[in-house]
C-alpha cells in the first residue's frame, strides 16, 4: 500500500453491517483503515464492529466522541477495549478532568490500546455556528486552544479541519496526532462539511491522518474513488506523502 493510501481512514457511515463489510471489502487496499462512528455503532454495537473489522481486519478508528463526566467516559472507553480501536474520539469541550479520564483508560490497554484523539471543534461549524454557542472567539484560535489542553491532558493527538493542521503543528508539535476530515477532492460535494480542503493540501499543511467518507463510500465504486485520491496526492507531491 502506498504511504498515502495508508494515511487515509474511510468513515463507513451506514447502520447495516452488510453494507459496511462490502465498503470495507472494496477499500481494503486502497486506504490505511475504517472509522465506524454513532449511526453504525448505535444501530449496531460491538458485535457489528467485530462483524465488519474482525480480528485480523482493517485497523479501526472507533469514532464514538465520548463526552460526559470523567467516570461515565472512563467507563465508555474501557467498555471499547475489547474491540482494539486504534483510534477513539473524545470531546475536548468535555475538560482536561475527562479527557485525563479517557486517556488513563485507555493506557489499561497496554500495547494494544487506542490512541485517544480530542475532537476540537467540528468542521460543520464556522464563526457564525460557535457564536450561535456562545463560543464567540475566532475558529483556529478556539481549536488552538482546546488542543493544547487536549495534549496537556494526556490525549494523543485532536481530530481537527484541514484549515487549522499547520496552526496545531506548530503549537503541539510533531508528535501530536493529527486526524482530519473534512477533506473534499476537488471533484466532490462539500455536503455539510464548513471547513475542508483537499486531501494533498492537508497532508502538505502537516495532517497525520485522512478521514474522507462520502467521496469514497458514496461513488459508484467506492475503490476507484479511493485510488484516484491516492492518485491525486501523490500527483501533487511527487508521491512522497
Ligand atoms: O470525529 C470525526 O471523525 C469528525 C470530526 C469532525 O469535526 N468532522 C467530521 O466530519 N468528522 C467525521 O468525519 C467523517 C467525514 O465524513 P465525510 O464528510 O462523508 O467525508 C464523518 O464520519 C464525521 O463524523
Amino acid at each position: 500500500m502506498t504511504a498515502p493510501a495508508s494515511r487515509i481512514y474511510c468513515s463507513v457511515d451506514t447502520t447495516e453491517i452488510e453494507s459496511a463489510r462490502r465498503i470495507a471489502g472494496q477499500v481494503a487496499g486502497a486506504v490505511g483503515g475504517i472509522k465506524l462512528g454513532l449511526e453504525f455503532f448505535i444501530a449496531q454495537g460491538p458485535a457489528g464492529v467485530r462483524a465488519v473489522v474482525g480480528e485480523d481486519g482493517p485497523p479501526l478508528f472507533l469514532d464514538l466522541k465520548l463526552h460526559d463526566i470523567p467516570n461515565t467516559v472512563a467507563g465508555g472507553v474501557r467498555a471499547a477495549l475489547p474491540l482494539k480501536p486504534a483510534f477513539m474520539t473524545i470531546h475536548s469541550a468535555g475538560g482536561p478532568a475527562m479527557m485525563r479520564a479517557a486517556a488513563e483508560t485507555a493506557a489499561t490497554a497496554g500495547a494494544d490500546r487506542p490512541k485517544i484523539l480530542a475532537v476540537t471543534v467540528l468542521t460543520s461549524l464556522d464563526e457564525g455556528d460557535l457564536d450561535a454557542v456562545g463560543q464567540s472567539v475566532p475558529v483556529a484560535e478556539q481549536v488552538v486552544r482546546l488542543a493544547k489542553l487536549a495534549k496537556a491532558s494526556g490525549v494523543d493527538g485532536v481530530v481537527c479541519s484541514p484549515a487549522e493542521v499547520a496552526l496545531v503543528r506548530a503549537a503541539c508539535g510533531p508528535d501530536f496526532i493529527l486526524m482530519v476530515p473534512g477533506i473534499r477532492p476537488a471533484w466532490a460535494a462539500t455536503n455539510d462539511q464548513k471547513r475542508f480542503m483537499t486531501p494533498a493540501e492537508a497532508l502538505a499543511a502537516g495532517a497525520d491522518h485522512l478521514v474522507i467518507g462520502r467521496p469514497i463510500t458514496a461513488d459508484a465504486d467506492p475503490a476507484a474513488a479511493a485510488r484516484r485520491i491516492v492518485a491525486e496526492i501523490e500527483a501533487s507531491s511527487g508521491g512522497t506523502a
